[in-house]
């Protein structure tokens, strides 16, 4: 079952957020002239208390009015300097930013569908929405904000407090005073701050995973009458979840404390010490004035540095969340090995007839295949041991055998969706990891027991199994072949939207779709997983007759468990303790084999119980 992996080993947050700069390098220039902008437009603020000083000390104390109102025209005119430019950086950053996050969208979504099946069964679908989604908007952020205004803040801190301790530097260093202690604090709350962080990015996901459940299995959670254990189990969630964001927001609240205190105090101080320096004539009052809005205009760089460091967090466990996915590796072109000879070309289908006909390589084959699954036990028995079997070509070979046998993982090795843990698998006398990936899907076409469709048009999705150049015609052929004219009758014929995963069909229209989705590019290989279970007697019969006509031209693999489905095939494989230990005709085999004739009585008499 899908379920949380474990995050990777923690790593500094710095280390992390590196990572981001492939994405962030194609907008440095306009990253870093809005950084430039926003340190100017800071700066910009502090040169308003010397304006102030130079107001008090000068033409107030002369009783200069015309000085004062330039004072003060100067004063709004750094005002609106400072709005400007702030404006600004804000419009530099606002497009490149989103072309980052897009970007990142695009390539971990890209990246998602060149991960192995393996990995699809090992992650859940919400951790995965969630990293595409609210992980990248927190990175987002994170660069438009956190990044520059770190920065700026710091010059903006560092300007003042060079400026202040220019004006009195005994002032100065009661200003000072609490740096330290701010310091210790921030560093405590990035390390307790990271941590809370990670499990709440991680609740998101599990959240996404039960929402998306629920809403995919609201047929099911109605069925039963489970609303209210489902109910449950996001409340459940939902309060951990509640309970970490608490979490987050009491450590933010201890670090805001802290910030704002400290420096509060400093000042305070200052204050004092400062009005005694002017009373004793040591100080200018313009100079105290000047002191004191300085550092009253460090107070927001300041306070802002504890959300400005949650936020840089939250985006360095963001950019691991993203990395987990994208550092997995993707099914490579051929599967070999980076050293392993150059792709085989894939024989055509004329000289594979040629060179095959009487030959032994002919066909589908599986030689001494063991699979496990990759997150099975370490020492549990694999689902097929030594699994042998020829499927010669143009042959169908129906495959039966127990529930949990292991005959939908066989059919799943063909096309690859997983690899052989040993042996191989050959078409046409070639292995299947020495061929292209994208070659062995065009060789190979598959129906699977549980029919998935798209959110499109029916044409679209049916097609979908051809090349790109199919059309009308294949289109129509593939749905006779299928049985699957009812389209015809649907509001918009072949344009009809399904729904989403195709749940506005039948379970038989659904199934008939992924029939001719199988055959419409006309493949050489088949392997069909049940590809009847969900059709009615009279539909299937229809349907059967329609598949003969294609399986008689193709080397075909059909999952069978209904004799009506294994009359359709050559011959009949028993796949039995993870190897195939029997093959023959469905009539020779119920003869000899005693095990099989149990499998097909069994479902004879169920058959016609259901028919009955
Ligand atoms: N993704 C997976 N990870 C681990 N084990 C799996 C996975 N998928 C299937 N299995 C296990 O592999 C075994 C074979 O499953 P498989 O689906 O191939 O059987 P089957 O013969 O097709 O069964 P059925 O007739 O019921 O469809 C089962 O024991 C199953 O639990």
């Amino acid at each position: 079952m899908a379920t949380t992996p474990a995050p990777t080993a923690p790593r500094s947050a710095v280390r992390s957020l590196l990572r981001l700069w492939p994405y962030v390098r194609p907008v440095r220039a306009r990253l870093g002239t809005a950084a430039v902008v926003a340190v100017v437009a800071s700066c910009t603020g502090l040169v308003i208390p010397l304006v102030l000083k130079w107001i008090v000390d000068g033409p107030v104390a002369d009783r200069d009015t015309g000085g004062v109102w330039l004072g003060a025209l100067y004063l709004l005119l750094l005002g609106i300097a400072e709005a400007a430019l702030f404006g600004l950086r804000r419009w530099l950053v606002a497009r490149p930013l989103a072309g980052v996050e897009a970007a990142m969208r695009a390539d971990l979504y890209r990246h998602l569908q060149r991960l192995p099946v393996a990995f699809h069964d090992r992650w859940a679908s919400g951790q995965l929405l969630s990293r595409g989604t609210t992980d990248l908007m927190l990175l987002r952020m994170f660069l438009a904000f956190p990044l520059t205004f770190l920065l700026v803040n710091s010059v903006t801190i560092l300007v003042g407090v060079l400026i202040m301790l220019a004006q009195d530097w005994t002032l100065g260093l009661v200003l000072l005073a609490p740096a330290l202690p701010v310091m210790v604090v921030c560093w405590l709350f990035e390390k307790r701050y990271s941590q809370v962080a990670r499990r709440a990015q991680d609740q998101v996901g599990d959240l996404t995973t039960l929402v998306e459940e629920s809403v995919l299995g609201i047929r099911i959670i109605k069925g039963f009458g489970r609303h209210r254990s489902q109910a449950l189990a996001f409340r459940d969630l939902s309060r951990t979840l509640r309970g970490t964001e608490l979490a987050k927001a009491r450590l933010l609240a201890g670090i805001f404390a802290a910030i704002t205190t400290l420096p509060e105090l400093a000042i305070g101080a200052a204050l004092v010490l400062g009005t005694v320096q002017v009373a004793d004539g040591d100080l200018s009052a313009g100079t105290l004035v000047a002191f004191l809005s300085t550092a009253l205009a460090l107070r927001w760089p300041v306070e802002s540095i504890g959300f400005l460091l949650a936020m840089s967090q939250e985006a360095a466990t963001a950019t691991e969340r993203y990395f987990e996915v994208m550092d997995a590796a993707p099914e490579s072109g051929t599967g070999q090995p980076a050293d392993a000879a150059a792709p085989v070309p894939v024989p055509t289908r004329a000289r594979a007839r040629s060179q095959n006909r009487s030959s032994d390589h002919d066909g589908l084959r599986f030689e001494n295949v063991r699979f496990r699954y990759p997150d099975a036990e370490a020492g549990s028995v694999p689902v097929l041991d030594g699994v042998d079997l020829h499927v010669r070509h143009g042959e169908t070979m129906a495959l039966v055998g127990g529930t949990g046998s292991g005959k939908t993982t066989l059919t799943a090795l063909v096309p690859r969706l997983h690899e052989v843990t040993a042996g191989r698998i050959t078409l046409d006398g070639v292995d299947i990891t020495a061929m292209p990936r994208q070659e062995l899907r065009t060789l190979v076409a598959v129906a699977f027991e549980e029919p998935t469709l798209f959110s499109a048009g029916v044409g679209e999705n049916v097609l979908m199994g051809a090349a790109d150049t199919a059309g009308e015609a294949e289109l129509r052929r593939a749905l006779a072949v299928a049985q699957a004219d009812f389209v015809h009758a649907l509001p918009q014929g072949t344009d009809t939207q399904v729904g989403e995963q195709g749940l506005s069909l039948s379970g038989g229209q659904r199934q008939r779709l992924a029939l001719a989705r199988a055959v419409v590019g006309t493949p050489r290989f088949l392997v069909l997983d049940d590809p009847l279970s969900a059709l009615d007697v009279h539909t299937e019969a229809l349907v059967e007759a329609a598949l003969r006509r294609v399986l008689a031209g193709t080397t075909a693999l059909v999952v069978a468990h209904r004799p009506s489905t294994v009359l359709l095939a050559d011959r009949v494989a028993l796949l039995s303790g993870g190897r195939v230990t029997a093959v023959g005709t469905h009539h020779e085999l119920l003869r000899t084999n005693a095990e099989y004739a149990w499998l097909m009585s069994g479902r004879t008499e169920t058959s016609e119980r259901e028919t009955r």
